[in-house]
């Protein structure tokens, strides 16, 4: 993964990334979300975002997908990228009779067989026949990731997928994604507020707070003082958000100044 930010070093972009964006800004609803944003994802690697309420991940992810269209810069992905979402919640009709195996066949042709391994994949077999309204939301969570998975994903895009997960099931799931990682060798680009499961199960941390703050391995990221200015002393168990640091924002979340030029590398 390489990343730069305004005030940043440029670094060299690796050799083959499944996606990248360059200089990437985004407006919604009128207002700035995302200002000069660079990032990639390589293949086999784990990218986090990481950031406050509101910072921009989902818009990020989003736009990663093609979902939201720049409003400067680029987006760009690899000739023939197949990708899997697993978006942040996906309501179903509450009145539409709808077993988990025939909810897995609404986006995409496929086949029994595809679904049962993605079933198997996201460890959730049992609820092939379950009514989708009958799930729990973490339950829902695993069925999101097979159906994920049923694009045979190059890169998968997992947006708070341990959110309504309990302790067990966290571990559990991750657990899951890291052997999709490795079995099918794919890219991950994740957006998570539980800093300990990122600084432990990730490649590659972006704070993300409209712009780059802060971004690098885990192991680096966690050590840099601005890490912890960022996220304060709690950070390694608390998602508790602070954003204090060498550079203040405009109201658009633009950075307007800088100290050293930037947050924290690795
Ligand atoms: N369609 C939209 N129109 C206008 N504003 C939007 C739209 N979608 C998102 N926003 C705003 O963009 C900002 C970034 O939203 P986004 O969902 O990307 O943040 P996030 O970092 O994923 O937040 P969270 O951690 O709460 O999920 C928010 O202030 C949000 O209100």
């Amino acid at each position: 993964m390489s990343i730069t930010h305004p005030h940043a070093p440029t670094t060299s972009p690796a050799p083959d990334p499944l996606v990248w964006t360059e200089n990437l800004s985004v407006r919604l609803g009128g207002r700035l979300v995302l200002s000069g944003v660079t990032m990639a994802v390589n293949p086999g690697e784990v990218v986090t975002l990481i950031g406050p309420n509101g910072a921009g991940k989902t818009t990020l992810a989003r736009a990663v997908l093609g979902l939201v269209r720049p409003s400067d810069g680029r987006v760009t992905r690899r000739p023939g990228l197949r990708v899997g979402y697993m978006p942040q919640k996906l309501t179903v009709d509450a009145t539409l009779p709808l077993t988990v195996r025939r909810f897995l066949t609404l986006w995409r042709p496929t086949t029994p067989e595809r679904i049962t391994t993605a079933l198997e994949e996201a460890g959730v077999t049992r609820l092939a026949d379950a009514a989708v309204q009958t799930l729990s939301g973490g339950e829902m969570q695993r069925v999101l990731l097979a159906r994920a998975l049923l694009s045979d994903p190059d890169l998968l895009v997992l947006d708070e997928p341990d959110q309504a997960v309990d302790v067990h099931g966290q571990a559990e799931l991750f657990a899951r994604i890291e052997h999709v990682r490795r079995h099918r060798r794919c890219g991950i680009l994740l957006v998570s507020h539980d800093l300990h499961t990122v600084m432990a199960r990730t490649d590659r941390v972006i704070c993300l707070n409209g712009h780059v703050c802060c971004h690098g391995r885990p192991e680096d990221v966690s050590r840099h003082p601005e890490y912890h200015a960022l996220f304060g002393r709690h950070a390694a168990e608390l998602a508790v958000y602070l954003h204090h640091h060498d550079h203040a924002h405009d109201p658009e979340r633009g950075v307007v100044s800088g100290q050293d030029g930037g947050c924290c590398h690795g």
